[in-house]
């Protein structure tokens, strides 16, 4: 599929359960509404276990099978389940450690290409490099030969193998320091130029610096509970909790959050932060 032709993503109505047994069941995702453009990009942050990584996951269709799934999930025409047939090709996935998506015993470029014939992408391995401004001197590397930050570079290449217009990227700076975190950042934004691109992260100081214009959702508890620009929100957040989770970043005093953070497991309904 080549260039993102105004592709969207959009969640609505999006709701996830994890059973755990005894029928006691984690709302991973409670009501998520979202629509994500090319042009934008579309970072998700919110506190630990707060379902980032879920929201990830039902565009990815990388749920965990026993997941219970309602809503829908639309992009290029295809909604999920399909959509989740087209991963690499509709939605490309960055993973939150690079060295989960190559082997360490081949060279990078052998890698790619391999990608990219699998998915009959139309960018070789040096042109998916170019991409995400990583020199053609890495393809004859092995994958422990490159920095943390030039493998998540690559790992970030080879999601865009497919030519995929939608990307999501879980994580994708946990690995790598505050420098390298903001680099990986400021290239998801390019990339969103003609892509759809959603990214979760913990990194609210990553994206207060890298990515100013991008749109932001904030998370707590399985639920968004704002989204707006990045720098809007940063400097006048609406939500209780935003606040609070801007006030406890260590800029910013680490000021323990006031409100107690549930585990999610059978949420009431009305569940709310402070309520
Ligand atoms: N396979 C699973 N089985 C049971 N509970 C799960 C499973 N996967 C996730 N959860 C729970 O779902 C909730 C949301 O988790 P999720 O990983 O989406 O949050 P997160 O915001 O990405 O957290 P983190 O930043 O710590 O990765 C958490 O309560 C988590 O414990």
């Amino acid at each position: 599929m080549s260039g993102a032709d105004r592709v969207t993503l959009e969640l609505k109505a999006v709701q996830v359960r994890i059973p755990i047994g005894a029928g006691r069941e984690v709302h991973a995702l409670t009501d998520v509404d979202l629509l994500a453009i090319p042009g934008k990009p579309h970072f998700v942050v919110g506190g630990s276990g707060s379902g980032k990584s879920t929201l990830c996951s039902v565009v990815s269709g990388l749920l965990p099978s026993h997941a219970r799934f309602a809503g829908t999930v639309s992009a290029a025409g295809f909604a999920v389940p399909e959509l989740w047939r087209h991963r690499g090709r509709v939605v490309g996935v960055v993973p939150q450690s690079a060295m989960t998506c190559f082997t360490p015993v081949r060279r990078l470029g052998g890698q790619l290409a391999e990608t990219v014939r699998y998915l009959g992408g139309e960018r070789g391995p040096a042109e998916l490099l170019d991409l995400v401004g990583l020199d053609p001197s890495a393809l004859t590397k092995y994958p422990l030969e490159l920095s943390g930050g030039m493998l998540q570079l690559a790992a970030i290449a080879a999601a865009l193998a497919g030519d995929p217009p939608v990307v999501v990227a879980d994580e994708p700076t946990s690995a790598l320091d505050r420098g390298r975190s903001e680099d990986v950042v400021r290239l998801l934004a390019k990339l969103a130029a003609d892509r759809v691109v959603l990214v979760a992260t913990h990194d609210l100081a990553a994206v207060r610096s890298g990515a100013p214009d991008a749109d932001l959702s904030v998370m707590f508890a399985s639920r968004i509970v704002e989204t707006g620009r990045a720098g809007d929100i940063f400097t006048a957040p609406r939500a209780d909790y935003t606040r609070d989770l801007l006030a406890a970043l260590p800029e910013n005093g680490l000021h323990p959050l006031p409100h107690p953070v549930p585990d999610l497991i059978d949420l009431p309904a009305d569940y709310r932060y402070g309520g």
